[in-house]
């Protein structure tokens, strides 16, 4: 139990990735905030009984990322951990992609991250006397170096998240507050089978760059997030950490399995 009193927000957090984060870091010790555009992120915090609330928030807008954090503080008093986990992806073609889409998934995968870690980072600095730093995690992706032709705003706003992840751990490392972020690979998840799983072609293209085979469980990224968030990454702030099979490190096709 490496997080006991500690408390989390994780955005994103009523199905997937978010999901499985808020489950490992309640079962680490942690207190969780599940916050989702969508209000059956409730039905997911009740399951994960008093250690969890959820509030409905779109974390793109400022307003609703306020009420987040206040709400956070009445329920239970302190932040130390932000997982920057909501996210969406828009496929089309780069001389077909319409402005408002762009614009929607820039400011869902990456404004709302910056939203979110000022709100939550003014307030650890507000508890420097009582609270020693505090820990954000954004969730990235290898697609924030690998280019994918028809995500252009989903790759534009990856890239920006590793550079939001830098810059932030640059400004708040005085204060204690480490940053870091998770570049998953494809991860079996509603967000994956939309845009990549679609069928067996696709599924065999994304396998013949995978060493290790398969896809990522949404839990392997939640360990990941709950090492982060721990004190066995105390000297880690401004890195993203892949986990993705091993297809970072590769530079050609390995036979598929079927
Ligand atoms: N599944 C995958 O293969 C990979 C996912 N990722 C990233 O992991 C994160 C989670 O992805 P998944 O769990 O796969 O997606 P998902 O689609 O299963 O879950 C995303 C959640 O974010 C919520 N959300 C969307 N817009 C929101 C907003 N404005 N405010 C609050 N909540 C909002 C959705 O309602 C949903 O519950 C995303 O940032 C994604 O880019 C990164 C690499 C791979
Ligand atoms: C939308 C992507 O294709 C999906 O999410 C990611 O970041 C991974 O590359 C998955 O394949």
């Amino acid at each position: 139990m490496k997080l006991t009193d500690k408390v989390a927000i994780v955005t994103g957090a009523a199905q997937g990735i978010g999901l499985a984060c808020a489950e490992r870091l309640v079962r680490e010790g942690a207190r969780v905030m599940l916050t989702d555009v969508r209000p059956d992120g409730a039905a997911a915090a009740s399951a994960l009984g008093d250690a969890a609330r959820f509030v409905q928030a779109d974390v793109s807008m400022k307003a609703d990322v306020d009420a987040l954090v206040a709400a956070t503080l009445a329920a239970f008093g302190r932040i130390d951990i932000l997982v920057n986990n909501a996210g969406v992806t828009h496929a089309a073609d780069f001389l077909d992609l319409d402005e408002d889409d762009f614009d929607r998934v820039l400011r869902i995968n990456l404004k709302s991250m910056f939203l979110c870690s000022q709100a939550v980072a003014r307030e650890m600095v507000k508890r420097q006397d009582t609270q020693r730093g505090g820990c954000i995690i954004n969730m990235s992706s290898v697609n924030a170096e690998l280019a994918i032709p028809n995500q252009v705003p989903y790759v534009v706003s990856k890239g920006g998240v590793n550079q939001l992840t830098r810059v932030a751990s640059i400004s708040l490392a005085q204060y204690g507050i480490r940053v870091n972020a998770i570049g998953p690979g494809t991860i079996l998840t509603e967000l994956a089978k939309q845009a990549v799983l679609a069928g067996p072609e696709a599924r065999h293209k994304i396998l013949s760059r995978t060493p290790l085979g398969r896809c990522g469980e949404p839990e392997e990224i939640a360990g990941i997030a709950a090492f982060l968030a721990s004190d066995d990454a105390s000297y880690i702030t401004g890195q993203t950490l892949y986990a993705d099979g091993g297809r970072m490190a590769l530079n050609y096709t390995v036979p598929v399995k079927d």
